[in-house]
């Protein structure tokens, strides 16, 4: 009784402002039972097909130019989306020119706005812990990105928690300043976190929602005006997600939402002098970038992921398990994929590899365990499996060859998951290691073995990769995982039994290392880092020493 009377008691001192809100998401009443959508993930089809629109100065706007999308199962043109090209990105530019380079709030100005994204986090959050909310972004995901239900649920769940994290009173702490007393009465040094104004937010097709979401918000948190560009072949599910971000609050003049090729895109951020862009993709883009922007970038670039079996063997299955997940979960295209397994001799007694086999074999296209691949090519990766084949003492472990029965489009690759062992000491030779490294993203990847003496050579194949984004040292050896993980560099490394190269949950920084230019996306310290930078203020506010006087010249 006590507790209904509390009850009745918090709801009547609840602010009117989030119980009208609760109560107008009567969702059941509104179109396909979505208040914010304009599409129906199921319905979308050749003959019905989906729209996709350009948001600029607060408006959708439609182009003349439409780039149509084909179904990536079936090859239909599902998806029509209005592409901006170089005649019509001015009115972006001049959009973004109106932001000025402190933002649109800081710690001196307009400090309400951080309160009001703890109140946008909050709401939009609670829409995607509605199942309906929940189900029609997994779904839509899974049309445009072919994953399983489970990976594409993933990014929905990590996406909810993350602004479940950022609800409250968690986007000002994420501006806190610090202070420092000064030198004399009245001086005190304090500093602060500042925007850098107008930025970009670049993004790839691989995960349609959680990239773009993670890092659209950690931007306006901290104050900036971005402009979005997510890859054409999936920003449906973007669209569809500014949408609800509009209906949780968020101001419709504060994002600029825009659909082009990479070209286009890249005169844009020239011309409109962003500040900083944030961009995730592959790392021939991200060099280019980093050149034409001067440095102003922080990059999420390629993953040639390793994993690490050490000497200790033990719970082969889930070890198993895990290496399968972590090559071939959503076909091989995380930027997070293992790329390359080194296994410890000791594990030859066990039978690993044919446990792999057997997971991989299991992996089918009616549940899209294993899909379509959309930036490779089959013909490219089986070129790529040829020419490995053709490294002395290298063989063909499982998979191989191109899936059969199936209507997906030529454009797009399809093969079953695939493992090519070859050996160490082949892969350490000059002319074919840039070959055994170079990132295939799908379901693939290079198996080697070493014994305990030639533990100097892996971590040496360590070294040379070039990109340093996640790995796995699978030990609860502690002095063997000293060892490795003091020679080796990866921005998000696992170590211990249970280690995965996958997995960039809200809860923990995922982004690569070694590199200045590389950027974070999670936690409070990937948002500070990409998206905020350090200003000092120093109060100097006196009194004078009493009988001060000029003093000489220095
Ligand atoms: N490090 C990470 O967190 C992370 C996450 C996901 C994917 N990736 C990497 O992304 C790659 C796969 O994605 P992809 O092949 O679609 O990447 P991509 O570099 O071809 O495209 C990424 C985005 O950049 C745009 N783009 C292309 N050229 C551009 C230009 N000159 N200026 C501005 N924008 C441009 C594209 O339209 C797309 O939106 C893989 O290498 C993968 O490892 C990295």
């Amino acid at each position: 009784m006590n507790r209904i009377l509390a009850c009745r008691e918090l709801r009547a001192r609840a602010p009117q402002t989030a119980l009208s809100w609760f109560s107008s998401l009567n969702i059941s009443r509104s179109v396909h039972g979505l208040p914010f959508a304009t599409v129906e993930a199921e319905e979308i089809s050749g003959s019905q097909p989906a729209e996709v629109l350009n948001l600029v100065q607060g408006k959708w706007k439609k182009t003349a130019r439409w780039n149509t999308i084909l179904d990536p199962l079936n090859g239909e043109p599902f998806i029509k989306v209005c592409e901006v090209d170089e005649t019509g990105i001015q009115p972006f530019v001049e959009s973004l020119s109106k932001c000025p380079k402190h933002g649109l709030h800081n710690p001196f100005k307009a400090p309400e706005r951080y309160l009001m994204f703890g109140d946008i986090s909050a709401k939009a959050a609670h829409m995607l812990s509605l199942p309906k909310v929940f189900d029609f972004f997994t779904r839509l995901i899974q049309r445009v990105a072919p994953k399983s239900y489970q990976q594409a649920s993933g990014e929905v769940y990590v996406t909810r928690k993350f602004l479940e994290n950022f609800a409250g009173d968690q986007v000002r702490f994420l501006a806190r300043s610090f202070g420092v007393p000064g030198n004399h009465l009245g001086q005190q040094s304090h500093g602060f976190r500042w925007p850098y104004g107008p930025v970009a937010i670049v993004t790839p097709f691989n995960f349609p929602l959680e990239i773009p979401v993670l890092q659209l918000m950690g931007a306006l948190y901290m104050g900036n005006k971005p402009i979005l560009k997510v890859d054409s072949k999936v920003s449906i599910v973007m669209e569809q997600m500014m949408r609800l971000l509009h209906y949780c609050g968020l101001p419709i003049e504060d994002v600029e939402f825009i659909n082009s090729d990479g070209k286009t895109m890249n005169k844009l951020l020239l011309e409109a002098n962003t500040r900083m862009t944030l961009f995730t993709g592959s790392s021939r883009v991200a060099e280019k970038l980093a050149l034409d922007l001067k440095g102003r970038v922080k990059l999420e670039d390629a993953g040639f992921d390793w994993k690490i079996l050490g000497p200790d063997v033990q719970e082969e299955d889930y070890v198993a398990w895990v290496c399968d997940q972590d090559a071939y979960a959503c076909s091989g295209q995380k930027c997070s994929a293992q790329s390359m397994l080194f296994i410890h001799e000791n594990w030859s007694k066990t039978s690993l590899l044919s446990k792999m086999k057997d997971l991989a074999e299991r992996r089918n296209l009616e549940d899209l365990t294993i899909g379509p691949v959309l930036t490779v090519t089959t013909e490219t990766m089986l070129e790529h499996k040829n020419k490995l084949l053709q490294i002395s003492g290298s063989k063909l472990l499982f998979g191989g060859e191109p899936l059969k029965n199936h209507s997906i489009p030529p454009i797009y690759g399809a093969i079953e998951p695939t493992a090519i062992y070859v050996p160490l000491e082949e892969i350490l030779k000059g002319n074919n290691f840039d070959l055994v490294t170079r990132e295939i993203f799908g379901p693939f990847q290079v198996v080697t073995d070493y014994r305990s003496d030639q533990l100097p050579l892996v971590l040496d194949a360590v070294e040379r990769m070039h990109a340093h984004l996640t790995a796995a040292v699978v030990s609860n050896d502690p002095l063997f995982l000293q060892e490795v993980i003091g020679n080796s560099v990866n921005g998000t490394t696992y170590a211990g039994l249970r280690a995965r190269t996958t997995g960039a949950p809200q809860n923990h920084w995922f982004g690569p290392a070694g590199d200045p230019r590389g950027a974070g996306i999670g936690t409070p310290e990937a948002i500070k880092l990409v998206w905020s930078c350090h200003r000092e203020i120093i109060y100097d506010v006196g009194p004078l020493p009493k009988q001060w006087e000029i003093p000489p010249s220095t």
